[in-house]
């Protein structure tokens, strides 16, 4: 199968960078050392920074050519800060192989430490954080890496997401979310496997053409595919959108909502809400820009675009309804994003109310 190894080094990679980001989460809400305010005023933690240091690891020392655009970069980290992350990557070692062992990845020719790189000194540590510097585009393989999205949900307790995606030629190809905080049954679900997870939650997984699966993230090869769907109307649709009243025009999405007879929603950070609506927990997820200046990052949205695809769902922007592009650079070219499971009529319909509320 095509990506056969990708899709295993990513799952594994991101299982890894769950597992460290949860453990932790109580102890960076709790001690205000953990959190640094970047320069766009945006919070970023250790655990970010030790999930891009764990998986850009991992794809490097498995696809030492592949590029990686991560979200964060290591400039004006002080030697305490990135010791500490280097403490909590060290400490998530015995941890991850109690829950996962060592045979099946050896058994699968996959490394976690890239030989070039081994993560055991902090000029290793931001060595590795800063090969996401990529600028990606069209002419390059690529893999594109938000280590913790939904910051401000992981600086609540609430939800976020560790999300990886390979892009090629500026298309999606692969996607791999793992949502530690997720339990089904909060959002109308049922999980299967209650205690798996309330463990360490879901991750969910797709390959261009090869369908979309999700399984608890603490169990090994309990995949279940992920239904395909085309809503023919918008009326009964649960609408998917951020907590952040700063990230999208929450009374625009009211309005659009009205207008579509869209009764329900449900409000929660990061690419969780590309996951919930592959389960069929929700049907359109809203993000309509607050300012026409902001750049949406194609790292928000690669790996969700994945799970859309091959759900039969649409991902456009918000105004004209133009398939996302993810080869232009670091950012997307388009406004606001719609993902949906509507049909292309029912989600143009969706674009097009959504447009006109923006050009009010
Ligand atoms: N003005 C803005 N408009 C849209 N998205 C924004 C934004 N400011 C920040 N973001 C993005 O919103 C993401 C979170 O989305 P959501 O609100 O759906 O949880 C953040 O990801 P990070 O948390 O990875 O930084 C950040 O990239
Ligand atoms: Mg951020
Ligand atoms: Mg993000
Ligand atoms: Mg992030």
């Amino acid at each position: 199968m095509p990506f056969e190894k990708e899709l295993f080094v990513a799952t594994q990679a991101v299982r890894k960078a769950a597992l460290l980001t949860k453990r932790i989460q109580a102890q960076v809400i709790a001690d205000k050392k953990s959190t640094i305010t970047k320069t766009d005023s945006s919070p970023v933690t250790v655990g970010d920074y030790s999930a891009q240091a764990i998986i850009i690891n991992a794809i490097k020392a498995n696809f030492p050519e592949d590029e990686i655009v991560g979200e964060e970069e290591s400039k004006g980290l002080g030697d305490e800060f990135v010791g500490q992350i280097l403490r909590e990557i060290e400490a998530t070692e015995a941890p991850f192989k109690e829950l996962f062992g060592e045979c099946d990845s050896a058994r699968a020719g996959m490394h976690f430490r890239s030989r070039e790189f081994p993560l055991t000194s902090l000029a290793d540590v931001r060595r590795v954080i800063d090969l996401g510097g990529s600028e990606g585009g069209r002419n390059t393989r690529f893999w594109c890496l938000d280590p913790i999205d939904g910051t401000k949900g992981f600086l609540r307790g609430e939800q976020y997401a560790v999300c990886l995606a390979l892009v090629v030629g500026g298309v999606v190809q692969l996607g791999c979310i793992a949502c530690p905080n997720l339990e089904l049954a909060h959002y109308g679900g049922k999980d299967s496997d209650p205690e798996a997870a309330h463990r360490l939650g879901y991750v969910f997984r797709a390959v261009r053409g090869q369908g979309a699966f999700f399984s608890p993230t603490a169990v090994d090869f309990a995949w279940h595919p992920l239904p395909v769907r085309s809503l023919s109307s918008t009326r009964d649709m649960v609408s998917l959108e951020g907590v952040e009243k700063a990230h999208s025009a929450h009374s625009a999405q009211d309005t659009v909502k009205e207008e579509l007879g869209i009764s329900r929603a449900l409000h929660l950070d990061s690419q969780v809400k590309y996951c919930l609506l592959a389960l069929g927990l929700g049907d359109v997820y809203l993000r309509l820009p607050i300012s026409m200046s902001y750049r949406e990052k194609i790292w928000d949205h690669a790996a969700g675009n994945a799970l859309v695809a091959e759900t039969g769902g649409q991902h456009t922007d918000s105004i004209e309804g133009v398939p996302l592009d993810f080869g232009n650079g670091r950012t997307l070219a388009t406004k606001g994003v719609i993902a949906s499971s509507g049909t292309k009529p029912v989600h143009q319909m969706i674009v097009d109310a959504s447009s006109k509320v923006i050009n009010k």
